[in-house]
């Protein structure tokens, strides 16, 4: 645990779907604390709520019940506007699919957060971005469209457009599901840093034992609900975890 105070804290969360006399829980009762310099692996068995609980985060989607800050605001009562700004400046995001824009360069993808926030890129943060590139390897291919870049060149240009703005959170979905396995433990080791060196934090959720071995502790959900909290497992612990929890959410 870091000493840290929490930057994203959810208390007593719901967010159920569907007729509501016979809702669907997709989160039930889910309170939690992310800080900085704190990576939090979130695992579980599919449709355990997962995604769910990413979006809320990112206030991407609404919750039925409970409250959510990220940085002392609270999401759930912002309108849309004010929402879109809170994103932009307060979360990075990581995901599977790298997300990046086809017709743009690597650089162009890397400064869009900035343009989109109508934030200026001052010399402190193009300092920033340009130490970044330059641990990343990426400085030989920042005039580069995704197209043409390899797989792991793509998720390291999504890592730096992530930590450019210096988010209170990067929310990493599967960050390394589409990447062979030498690239997806560079990428691990990349947000590993990110957390050590840079202060971020991070939530990723992830299918893979291996991945979740990097963070400093494992959130792990069934049917809606964060079952354990751990820290200092190896991934054949977290395996074993998994299995026992397939059967609760099936
Ligand atoms: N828009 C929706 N309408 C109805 N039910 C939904 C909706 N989104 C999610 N759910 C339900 O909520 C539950 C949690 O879904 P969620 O996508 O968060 O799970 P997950 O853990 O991310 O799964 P996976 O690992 O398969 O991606 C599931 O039962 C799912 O069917």
């Amino acid at each position: 645990m870091t000493n840290e105070p929490a930057s994203v804290v959810l208390r007593n969360v719901f967010r159920s779907y569907g007729d509501p006399s016979q809702p669907i829980h997709a989160l039930r009762d889910v309170s939690l604390d992310l800080r900085r310099r704190e990576f939090t692996a979130i695992m579980g068995p599919s449709g355990s709520g997962k995604s769910t609980l990413m979006n809320v985060v990112a206030g991407l989607d609404d919750i039925t019940s409970g409250e959510i800050w990220v940085d002392g605001n609270p999401i759930g009562s912002l309108d849309d506007e004010a929402r879109t700004v809170l994103r932009r400046r307060h979360i990075g995001f990581v995901f599977q699919s790298f997300n990046l824009i086809p017709t743009l360069t690597a650089q162009e993808n890397i400064n869009l957060p900035f343009v989109l926030a109508g934030t200026r890129l001052d010399a402190q943060t193009r300092y920033w971005i340009a130490h970044l590139v330059r641990s990343l390897g990426l400085d030989e291919r920042l005039d580069h469209l995704p197209a043409e870049l390899s797989g792991g060149q793509q998720q390291r240009v999504a890592i730096v457009r992530a930590l450019a703005m210096r988010p209170t959170i990067i929310l990493a979905d599967e960050p390394t599901g589409a990447l062979d396995t030498r690239t997806s433990r560079e990428v691990l080791a990349l947000l590993t840093t990110a957390v050590r060196e840079y202060g971020q934090g991070i939530a990723m959720v992830t299918h893979d034992p291996v991945a979740a071995s990097y963070a400093d502790r494992v959130i792990m959900l069934a049917d809606g609900q964060i079952t354990g909290e751990y820290r200092g497992l190896g991934a054949r612990e977290i395996s074993e975890l998994l299995i026992g929890l397939q059967g609760v959410s099936a």
